[in-house]
């Protein structure tokens, strides 16, 4: 892991926040041998708890845990869900969301990055991307013309699945007709799939593992930094202005200051930083040093679980648990702590799409008891064994935005997705609910169900089965678009991601995303930092 630097006070390149993005681009600038200072707010994120895959579950199981590694925003009241504030967690420390999600390894559909490219943005099509993909991974199967062998990302497949994700896998390829599929990051991505991970060798892949382990010297990291404005001079960003357990700090950034503080802080950042909507930043009493559409364009993917009790399967008590982190000590790889819980994965169509699928389905064969059924993988009917098949929209037409609620860097922002407000939403959800009830209901599955636990009772009517997903419906966290990058007049970065008008300045994580991509956004915030290293290298 890279070593701490806590009076570092300048460098050739300030990098804003340690996560998927961040980490990588600092690694990638420092690896040309200029001076790098990566910030980050949050801790270095080397326990247990982060490093070993399978203690995801314990993660977000409890919430003292969950809470050391995340930061716990909730939307503002979504008024077509039930009027529920809907939690937007997000990673805080190294690794940021890397440290802490489900380490689903997705790139999308190649239709994602031509869209950007159809779009104006010169350089992130399919086939300019792809190399970037392949080159920072190294998948179980080898090189071959869409994957990479030997990245600094470990992805592996799930292994020994639940016999009832195998059954739904199957009975799935049978009722909606599509094909197993095994590969959905090659050359097709619809079908029925294992699905991978950035877990290998015992260790969650994340960009922190992956890019910090043998970092050069040359790169510094500051941990407990949280970066409360960009010091911006004359047009032109000259450093930032830090708060940490000392106090207040001035940095200096000799060549550039790059913000990967994900969708929600990096649109909060520039904000508070006088780049924003002029009359939003007029209603905070912030100066407006660049009237940009900052924040507007959020986008999310939202999840309807749909939950069942089932004959068989793991019930992991804590002894089973223990037990488990004793083995994988011995021997790394060989328990579920060595890799997620998500094991079976799929990209159908519903009746809606057209050219690509529009949904993702995640299958695992874990469930928690508890009263909040507006967590995933949580229901109060649950009991015993259970098998979870996560809905997810992938192409919401809904849109929303991030707004400052307060000029104070620690007061959360406002969040607010406007999930479901395109009626639209909820007709692809649905569609996608009968193609996994339908699923469910074919005799090779159908033999392991002893009740649908949700919507299960609240679900016996179509009007109530939309009702019930708009009381349930959550957020796999992946917000997207609110620093979106375009060459109109709307875009806040160019196709270099620099800040439009503002001088050695750019934005390099998931908020500059044109478009959601059709698959979880991690590796595509991770393609992004490496792809915002060679432009900012291509300029030096
Ligand atoms: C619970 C959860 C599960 C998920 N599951 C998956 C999955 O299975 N597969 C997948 O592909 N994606 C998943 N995602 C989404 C994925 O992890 C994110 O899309 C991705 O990490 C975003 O990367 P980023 O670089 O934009 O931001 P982040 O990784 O969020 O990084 C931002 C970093 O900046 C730091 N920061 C913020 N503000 C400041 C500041 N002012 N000063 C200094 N530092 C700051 C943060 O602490 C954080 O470390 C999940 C996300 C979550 C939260």
């Amino acid at each position: 892991m890279a070593r701490e630097f806590p009076h570092e006070t300048s460098a050739d390149y300030i990098v804003v926040g340690g996560g998927s993005a961040g980490v990588a681009v600092a690694r990638r600038i420092a690896d040309a041998g200029a001076e790098v200072l990566l910030l980050e707010a949050g801790g270095r994120n080397d326990s247990q708890l982060v490093r070993v895959p399978g203690m995801v579950g314990a993660m977000h199981g409890v919430g003292v845990l969950q809470r050391s590694v995340t930061w716990q925003p909730r939307t503002s009241p979504q008024l077509c869900a039930a009027g529920r504030r809907v939690s937007q967690m997000h990673g805080r420390g190294l690794g940021g969301g890397s440290a802490v999600n489900g380490m689903i390894w997705s790139r999308g559909h190649h239709k994602n990055y031509d869209d950007w490219a159809a779009a104006g943005c010169v350089g992130w099509s399919h086939a300019d991307v792809l190399p970037i993909f392949k080159s920072m991974e190294a998948f179980e199967d080898g090189a071959n013309d869409y994957r990479g062998g030997s990245g600094p990302i470990g992805v592996t497949r799930a292994r020994d699945l639940a016999a009832v994700t195998e059954a739904f896998l199957d009975t799935l390829a049978t009722t909606a007709g599509v094909a197993h599929n095994a590969d959905y990051n090659a050359a097709e991505q619809e079908g029925v799939s294992v699905a991978q991970w950035n877990a290998a060798g015992g260790r969650r892949q994340s960009s922190a593992e992956a890019y910090l382990r043998d970092a050069p010297p040359n790169l510094r990291v500051r941990t407990g930094a949280q970066v409360t404005r960009i010091l911006i001079d004359k047009g032109s960003a000259v450093g930032v202005e830090i708060a940490t357990k000392r106090g207040t700090e001035r940095l200096v950034a000799h060549q550039e200051v790059i913000v990967t503080a994900g969708s929600f802080r990096t649109a909060q950042l520039l904000m508070l930083s006088g780049i924003g909507p002029a009359a939003h930043l007029a209603e905070h009493g912030i100066s407006v040093l660049g009237d940009l559409p900052v924040g507007e364009g959020l986008q999310d993917h939202a999840v309807v679980p749909v939950v069942y009790n089932v004959t068989e399967g793991p019930v992991l008590g804590p002894a089973k648990f223990v037990a488990a982190m004793a083995r994988e000590r011995i021997r790394a790889n060989s328990t579920f702590l060595a890799g997620s819980y998500m094991e079976g994965i799929a990209h159908i169509r519903s009746e809606f799409a057209d050219a690509v699928p529009d949904l993702q389905l995640f299958a695992t064969p874990l469930g928690r008891r508890g009263a909040d059924a507006t967590i995933p993988g949580v229901h109060p009917d649950i009991d015993g064994a259970c098998f979870t098949v996560y809905l997810v929209l992938l192409y919401p037409e809904s849109s929303g935005t991030v707004r400052l609620a307060s000029r104070d860097p620690h007061v959360a922002p406002v969040i607010d997705p406007r999930y479901l407000s395109a009626s639209a939403d909820l007709d692809v959800l649905m569609s996608g609910l009968e193609i996994v009830r339908e699923a469910m209901a074919h005799p090779g599955a159908a033999s392991y169900v002893r009740a649908e636990v949700a919507p299960g009772r609240a679900g016996t009517t179509p009007a109530a089965v939309r009702e019930d997903a708009r009381r349930r419906i959550s957020s796999v966290y992946h917000p997207t678009g609110t620093c979106r990058m375009g060459v109109d007049e709307r875009a806040v970065v160019d196709p270099e991601l620099k800040v439009r008008g503002i001088e050695r300045l750019r934005v390099a994580d998931a908020s500059v995303m044109p478009s959601i991509p059709g698959g979880n956004t991690n590796a595509p915030s991770m393609m992004i930092g490496e792809r915002a290293a060679q432009l900012v290298l291509e300029d030096a």
